[in-house]
């Protein structure tokens, strides 16, 4: 299974319709050229992460633009998808950061709101509301776990993910610069204590006064980092072999010992 993540530089420089324009074309080259399985884009790339004023100006509802635009570029490539997430604004009102995930048809194969808001009491965490749904995908090949950026600081998401059967987590973000570290270790430790691939791709770029990490990083389940990007706008393409899950969880059998949070015992 191939993977390209595109981490996209996300600046303010640029409009939202031109940047939807732009990374339309820029999956398209993409899977043309790499030939990916599987194309991931980051954390609301239409407005950026940390543009707060633009969130509720350019909500879209859950088919509005960037939908259309991700599923027609998702069919005419014939990849799976992850489109990275957009503000949604729902039918009452209310706005989400929700991730879109499309099959090589077009079809909208998952849609996750984002369950941890980032900002404490300003920002994210005031203007968008928190979903509350574990979100798996199946693909033919691997079943996907989708999170979002700060969910990444809350080991028990991915633990309920991996319940529910992920073996690669697939997690868009915005990623401040300042705590780039944070990120890569975070990274890390959930692919080795979850013995799943993770698949993080971020932003590059500066908006919302927020110099953006880059480092989009993919990791295998025993932890090695197989590419790390830059900090600017870059594809990484990986080879991943989903088997790996499997074999990793068997050789190294942590996941059975697990005595806390579930029902029962594994053993
Ligand atoms: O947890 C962090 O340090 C950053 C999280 C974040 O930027 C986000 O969720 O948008």
């Amino acid at each position: 299974m191939r993977a390209s993540l595109i981490q996209i530089v996300v600046d303010e420089d640029e409009t939202v319709n031109s940047r939807r324009a732009r990374v339309s074309s820029l999956v398209r080259e993409v899977a043309g050229r790499e030939r990916p399985d599987l194309v991931v884009l980051p954390e609301l790339w239409t407005t950026g992460a940390f543009a707060y004023e633009s969130f509720a100006s350019e909500a879209e509802p859950l088919k509005g633009l960037t939908y259309e635009a991700m599923a027609k570029a998702a069919s005419d490539t014939g990849v799976w998808l992850h489109a990275g997430s957009v503000p949604e604004q729902a039918p009452d009102g209310a706005l989400y950061n929700t991730s879109l995930v499309f099959s090589p048809e077009g079809e909208l194969a998952a849609s996750y709101r984002k369950i941890h808001r980032f900002g404490f009491d300003k920002g994210e965490a005031v203007l968008m509301s928190a979903g509350s749904q574990l979100v798996t995908v199946r693909t033919p090949t691997a079943t996907l776990g989708l999170a979002t950026c700060y969910d990444l600081r809350f080991p028990e998401l991915f633990r309920g993910l991996v319940d529910a059967g992920a073996e690669m987590f697939v997690v868009p973000a915005g990623w401040p610069e300042r705590r780039r570290e944070h990120w890569l270790v975070l990274a890390r430790a959930r692919a080795i204590e979850d013995q799943a691939y993770v698949l993080a791709c971020g932003t590059g770029g500066t908006h919302g006064g927020v110099p953006q990490a880059g480092h989009s990083v993919v990791v295998d389940p025993w932890g090695e980092v197989l590419a790390q990007a830059g900090d600017g706008e870059e594809v990484l393409t990986v080879d991943l072999d989903p088997a790996k899950v499997a074999a990793t969880r068997e050789q190294f059998p942590a996941l059975k010992d697990r005595l806390l949070g579930l029902d029962e015992p594994r053993r």
